[in-house]
């Protein structure tokens, strides 16, 4: 079916980097968990047939209440695993089996905005796999144990990696079980696609699709959505 996909939304994680006691997903944006801002810009996309929301085990049921009050009627939510890609697995499994083409995110990047999700999906399309990306601004170098600086990596080809990360189903579920299979942890799903060999497209997107991470994270997204810039 190539005029819509299905969408996997990872918000099992429990926010160690962010150091509070409700995990981050959860914490309100402008009155709204960060998590219900992420879903309804999908929920909007017509192209989106269904997503998957997967949580952890013991947020299930709010999440299936908190989605129904909402109106967020394509979610259905699912419990995670103890690392991301678990995450990821289990929603790739719950997933319709007629869905052809899955896009992952992150429900803490709230403000990916629709152009850029169409565009990593269409470009999934043209060539099999696609992530959202932004070029590096600073210059990155290579530091070991000790603190000494080893490499600096030339800046025109690095890029720093976002979600929604597109790919054709079955290509995704191969590289997710292949990982599991061979203990391979990785920190996004591209790195287990390029493992099988198989090309991944970077797409420009913008700076604003942060991952909401650390407390300054949410200071920023407080001010970016207090300003509606969060809303165009
Ligand atoms: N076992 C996990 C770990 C992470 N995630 C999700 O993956 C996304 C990106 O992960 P990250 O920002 O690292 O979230 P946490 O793992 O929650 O954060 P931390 O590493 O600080 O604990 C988040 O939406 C997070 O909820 C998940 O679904 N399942
Ligand atoms: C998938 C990801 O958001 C791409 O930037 C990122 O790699 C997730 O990493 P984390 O270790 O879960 O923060």
């Amino acid at each position: 079916m190539n005029n819509a996909f299905g969408v996997v939304i990872v918000a099992a994680g429990k926010g160690t980097r962010m150091g509070t006691a409700e995990s981050k997903q959860y914490l309100p944006l402008q009155g709204k968990p960060i998590l219900i801002h992420t879903l309804e810009t999908f929920e909007r996309m017509t192209e989106a047939s269904e997503i998957v929301l997967v949580v952890g085990a013991h947020d299930v049921e709010r999440c299936r209440t908190a989605a129904a009050s909402g109106g967020l009627t394509k979610v259905r939510v699912v419990a995670g695993g103890a690392e991301r890609q678990h995450s990821v697995l289990a929603g790739l499994k719950a997933l319709s089996p007629g869905i052809e083409w899955v896009l992952v995110h992150d429900g803490v990047r709230p403000f990916v905005k629709p152009e850029h999700v169409l565009a990593c999906w269409q470009e999934a399309m043209r060539s099999g796999a696609a992530v959202l990306a932004v070029p590096v601004k600073d210059t990155i170098k290579v530091v070991d144990d000790s603190g000494i600086i080893r490499d600096t990596p030339e800046r025109r080809t690095l890029w720093a990696i976002q979600t929604p990360q597109a790919f054709r189903r079955p290509l995704l579920t191969e590289a997710h079980e292949a990982a599991l299979r061979d203990g391979v942890l990785g920190t996004d799903d591209a790195m287990l696609v390029e493992r099988l060999g198989a090309k991944v497209r970077v797409v420009e997107a913008d700076y604003t699709n942060i991952k909401i991470t650390t407390p300054d994270d949410l200071a920023w997204a407080d001010w970016y959505v207090t300003r509606g810039a969060g809303q165009e």
